[in-house]
This record gives structure tokens, sequence and C-alpha cells, in this order.
């Protein structure tokens, strides 16, 4: 492989906080030096790209997002997620198991791993059910999902309902120093509602779905956490119950973590349109306005460590069955860094600092990869954004197969222009992708 040189580009100066002009060597997929930017290097023999005004950061990690493959390849597949994932600046993700069949085998993982080889344009970090067919009556074989490539044990798309199985499979996986990923939701207390309890419920009068029905299972699985040891991490994180009850687990030293996703940041269940249109539908709702703000403040203050997409493609004929009977989920991967960068970073409420380690250095440390990091030495996972020009968002645009995002027309600053996977160039704004 040539030596490549990114040069011009702005990085961020993590003490203090200016932005400097920078240049930096890529050799062998490596990360191999970073040049003060008021000289051009030698770059003779080597490929240049020309930064010039862009930022360069290390590329983003969502440690949650839908792939769809097996079995949902309608709604999504390796190819087009992390093609997708590439557009939006994402280097490394981690597909949730609720595929069918469910990814609960070691050949499931090994599917799922070697088509990422083979379709995947980003590092694919699969995780494993919990349990058996994501059912909740039958843990899944730990030891050898961990051997076939697993990263980490969960049955998102539902909650563990049983408190002594998710007691047996938190020691199961502290016993294999693996990590447990909890989708928190407590079946009895849903009941097929759609919509969160809250002033949008109550307007149209529908059933809604308590906060208690997440928080009480953050709860019950932080004391859990705290008899096994276990790293415990919750899954997006949406009602102040659960921030307190995080706050106060951290407080007292449980091995617990957590994330949030944008929409939970950005929207609550007043901004849903009258119209029930079901790109605002997703699992867990959106909440109250005391509610996004309470997740604000829980990731300022870190009692949230990272933030996540989600990214749940579904078809517009599924979306189309109305706010009752459509999925839950909405895209992500695609308005992440934009929609938190306008809506954060650029009113001066976040530093950009701040925003970029919740999507690079924390997810990697929580979930200890070698990732997220610009060192020397470090896998040249690299993206370089756009931070001048505004852009509306156009799901026609996407490059996920899921249009599902109620985002449209949101026009937003922050946009990736190229991603760079192991010293690769995955995708360009102006190429496309490239395999
Ligand atoms: N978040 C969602 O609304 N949907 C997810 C499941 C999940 O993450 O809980 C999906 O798989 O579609
Ligand atoms: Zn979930």
């Amino acid at each position: 492989m040539a030596s490549i040189w990114i040069i011009n580009g702005l990085t961020m100066d993590a003490d203090s906080g200016e932005l400097a002009k920078k240049h930096v060597r890529i050799e062998n997929g490596v990360i191999a030096e970073w040049l003060d930017g008021s000289s051009l290097p030698n770059a003779a023999g080597a490929d240049t790209i020309d930064a010039s005004g862009k930022l360069i950061s290390a590329g983003f990690i969502d440690m949650h997002v839908h792939l769809r493959e097996p079995g949902f390849e309608y709604k999504e597949t390796i190819a087009s997620g992390t093609e997708s994932a590439a557009k939006g600046g994402f280097t490394t993700i981690a597909p949730m198991p609720n595929t069918r069949p469910v990814m609960d085998t070691p050949e499931t993982i090994q599917f799922v791993l070697d088509k990422a080889k083979t379709e995947g344009v980003v590092r694919v970090l699969p995780y494993a059910a919990i349990t058996k067919n994501e059912l909740g009556r039958e843990l899944t074989d730990f030891p050898a999902l961990k051997e076939a490539g697993a990263i980490g044990f969960t049955d998102d798309g539902v909650g563990v309902q049983n408190a002594q199985m998710m007691k047996n499979a938190m020691a199961l996986a502290k016993s294999l120093d693996m990590p447990i990923i909890a989708h928190c939701e407590d079946d009895s207390l849903v009941e097929g509602a759609a919509v969160s309890e809250g002033a949008f419920a109550r307007k149209h009068g529908l059933k809604g779905i308590p906060n208690e029905s997440e928080a009480i299972h953050v709860g019950r699985d932080i004391l859990l956490s705290e008899a096994t040891g276990v790293h415990y991490h919750v899954c997006h994180v949406s009602t102040e119950q659960s921030v307190r009850l995080l706050r106060l687990g951290k407080s007292v030293g449980v091995n617990v973590t957590s994330e949030v996703c944008p929409h939970h940041l950005l929207l609550s269940d007043e901004d849903i349109p009258d119209s029930m249109d079901a790109n605002w539908k997703m699992n867990p709702p959106l909440r109250t306005p005391k509610d996004v703000e309470a997740c604000i403040q829980g990731l300022e203050d870190g009692t949230i460590d990272i933030i996540v997409t989600d990214h749940a493609p579904h078809s517009e004929e599924e979306k189309a069955r109305g706010m009752a009977r459509a999925p839950f989920g909405i895209v992500g991967f695609e308005t992440a860094f934009p929609l938190l960068y306008t809506k954060f970073v650029k009113t001066g409420r976040w530093t950009l600092e701040f925003l970029l380690a919740k999507m690079t250095r924390i997810p990697a440390e929580v979930f200890k990869l070698p990732y997220g990091t610009m060192k020397t030495g470090a896998p040249a996972d690299l993206i370089l954004i756009d931070l001048e020009n505004e852009r509306a968002v156009d799901p026609a645009n996407f490059l996920t197969k899921g249009r599902n995002t109620p985002f449209t027309g949101w026009k937003l600053y922050g946009w990736p222009v190229l991603t760079m996977v192991n010293g690769k160039v995955v995708w360009t704004e102006e190429q496309g992708i490239e395999r």
C-alpha cells in the first residue's frame, strides 16, 4: 500500500479547543506521522488528499445499529448499512442480533463477519443474543459466541423480562470478561402502546408507554450488575428516571455505562405531527421535554457515556402502516453528526471536542476498542467533515435502504465528505463508495 498524505486538514486541539492546520501521513493502514501545518510535507511518491478547510477527526464509532442481515434484506443489508455508515462518518459499527435467524449461534456471528469482510465497507463488530431467539427462555452459548467474535451480549429489540435470567447472563458474561448490553423495557407496563405517555398520547386519546417501563429495568439491572460485577451497558436511555438511576449507580461505583441517541436529545413527544407519521415512532419512544433535558444533562455530566444512532431501517411500506401498526425505529447514520453539530455545537451549548469525544474516544474506551483515536500507531480510521456548508436532510440521497427519518428538511451543518477505514478511502462526497 502506497503511503498517503492528508494535507491541510484542521484538527481539534483537546487542550486549547482550537482548530489547528495539520498534515498526516498514513502508512500500511496506520497513522504514521503528524506534521504541523506551517509548511507542506515532501509527499513525493505518495497519494495526497487535500483537506483544506475540512475538519479531520477519528472515524465515529456507533455501538448500537441494526443491519438487518440475515433475514430482513429488504430493510437493509450489510452492504447498504455499512455504506450508509461510511457516508455518516462511522468507521466502526456494532450491529444488534435481532436478525432472522437471530444472531444467537457462532454460525450466524461468522456469517455476519464474513459478509462484512466481503461486502461491507466499514468495520463491523457484532453483538450476540443473550437468550436463544431473544425469547428470554434459555441462555445462548456465551463462550462459543465470544470465540466466534461477538463483542458483547444483548437481546436488543426486547428486554430480558426475567431477573434471574438476567443475573445468570451477567454472571456468565463476567466470567468471560464480556459486557451485557441491555434494551431496558418491562413488557408488563407497555402492552402494545406506540408512543410515550405524555401530551401527544393525551391529545390523541392513545395509550402511552410509561417512563417506568424503561427505568425499572435500569434499576433492576444496576443492582444485578453490582451483585455480579459485570460491565453493564444500558441501550438508548430516554427517561429522566433512568438518568437518575444511572447517576446513583455510578456514584456508588457500579460498573455501568450507557448511551443516548440523537433523536432523544433533539425531539420530544410534543414534536410528533398530528398526522401520526410513523417516522416519529421508535423504541424507546420520544418522551417529554423534561426527559429530553435530563438526557442532555446526563450526557453532559458523564452519567450517559456515549452517543449511538440506533440506526433502525424499515421499508416505506412498513412505515406507511400508520402509528399503531408500523414497526418501531428510525434510520440514523447519515444525520447523526450534522444534527448534533448544528443543534448543540453551533448553538454554543457544547464544544466540538465534547461531541467528538462522545462519538469516538469514549465509545472506544467503554468497549475497550483500539479505535476512535488519531494517535500515531493507531489504525487510520479518519474522516473529513465540512463544517461550513449548510444542507437540508433529503432521504432521497441516503445510502441506507431506509427512508424512515423524522428529520427530513432540517437544514444542517457538519456533513462528512470523506471516510477512511484502516487507511483505505471507502467513501467520498464526490465519488461515492469506493470498494
Ligand atoms: N429502536 C427501535 O425502534 N427499533 C429497533 C429495536 C431496538 O433497538 O430496540 C429495531 O430493530 O427496529
Ligand atoms: Zn433497543
